[in-house]
């Protein structure tokens, strides 16, 4: 065991909000456990401050951007992030350097008079700035309608409650970090509404070449957490599509077939609900990122590129497909029925392994 050798309290830069705050205090907590002294420093980032819509600002990757330089000049030693909120590119000279236990991942939602979502009515209003919650809720053909909000948790429940909203859908970590459980009408089964990529998952970052905070803060990795969130966003990653794309991910630690395996299901759509495309892998749990890519690999081919617009012939060396029904591709269900894919011929396992390296 090397001897702390930090000689001061540790700085944890934090974002303002309630959440992030609670965050903060959830990781300092677990740091001073274990016998470490740490300090909170306030970082407003764009994300706090703008009232403009998320997409505008460029993704949820502005809550980052603040709390990643204030690591990168030296202001702060550690920052927590929600996972989720985490650009998938990885940042030079900051590492991830623990992703504690993560929280129950799904979705819930809030409704007025606690409906479920099953009693909502066509054309009662959801408020949810996310594409990836409107894109699967759409895809229910409830006739349900959207509206884009913004604000902190707070915000969103009082707006239900003042009628504004019928319901509003939230992340099930947030509402039980901050002790608001009792709003859940209903937490949203994965099999309609898949979660963000790393949602309900933290991410400790710090600089890279700081050892000494890199050595402590691994103490509070959580080694299934990183395997299921690692597949998630490599999903993610490999769809090229943004944090604010409508892309859902979720992987398990399961007992299977072949002992303990990661179960990863993941979904693909668009925010009008036309195209609505879900799969599932499962694999070895020490082969997160090739999995996650592989299950990428298989939307792409089923249909997602073209709505991601990812280039799904650029990988791969095989000719293009003819199409017999002189189709443009513009149908994605076209590729996602058996009865009329082009693709019909099974690809042999070995050209998925390939394209997971
Ligand atoms: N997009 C904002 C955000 N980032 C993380 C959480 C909740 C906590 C988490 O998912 O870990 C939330 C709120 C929400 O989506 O309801």
């Amino acid at each position: 065991m090397s001897a702390p050798s930090v000689c001061r309290p540790l700085r944890l830069g934090t974002r303002r909000s309630a959440l992030a705050t609670t965050q903060s205090g959830l990781v300092a907590d677990r740091l001073r456990a274990l016998g470490h002294e740490v300090e909170l420093v306030e970082v407003v980032t764009e994300g706090d401050t703008s009232t403009a819509s998320l997409s505008s600002l460029g993704g949820t990757g502005v809550f980052a951007a603040a709390l990643r330089r204030a690591l990168l000049d030296g202001e702060v030693d550690l920052a927590v992030h929600s996972l989720k909120d985490l650009p998938t590119a990885p940042e030079p000279g900051l590492v991830v350097a623990a992703i504690p236990v993560r929280e129950d991942p799904r979705d819930v939602l809030v409704a007025l008079d606690g409906l479920t979502l099953g009693e909502l009515g066509a054309g009662a209003v959801v408020g949810t700035g996310s594409p990836r919650r409107v894109a699967q809720l759409a895809a229910l053909g409830m006739g349900l309608e959207f509206k884009d909000i913004r604000g902190n948790v707070d915000t969103r429940i009082a707006m239900v409650r003042d009628g504004a909203l019928d319901a509003v859908v939230l992340a099930r970590a947030g509402l039980s970090r901050l002790g608001r459980l009792d709003e859940v009408a209903e937490t949203l089964d994965p099999l309609q509404v898949l979660p963000a990529p790393g949602q309900g998952a933290l991410a400790v970052e710090c600089r890279a070449d700081d050892l000494a905070t890199r050595e402590l803060l691994a103490a509070l990795d959580d080694a299934d957490t990183r395997a299921c969130v690692t597949a998630e966003r490599a999903v993610l990653a490999a769809l090229e599509a943004g944090c604010s794309a409508p892309v859902g991910a979720l992987a398990e630690v399961v007992e299977g077939e072949h002992g303990i395996e990661l179960s990863l299901r993941a979904f693909a759509g668009t925010v009008d609900g036309a195209f609505d495309l879900r799969r599932s892998i499962v694999g070895p749990v020490d082969d997160a990122e090739a999995l996650g890519q592989r299950l990428a690999a298989v939307l792409l081919e089923d249909g997602a590129a073209d709505i991601t617009g990812t280039d799904v012939a650029a990988p791969d060396p095989r000719p293009p497909v003819p199409d017999p029904a002189g189709a443009t591709g513009a149908d994605p269900f076209a590729a996602a029925d058996p009865r009329t894919s082009p693709t019909e011929e099974p690809r042999p396992e070995q050209h998925r392994t390939e394209r997971a390296q």
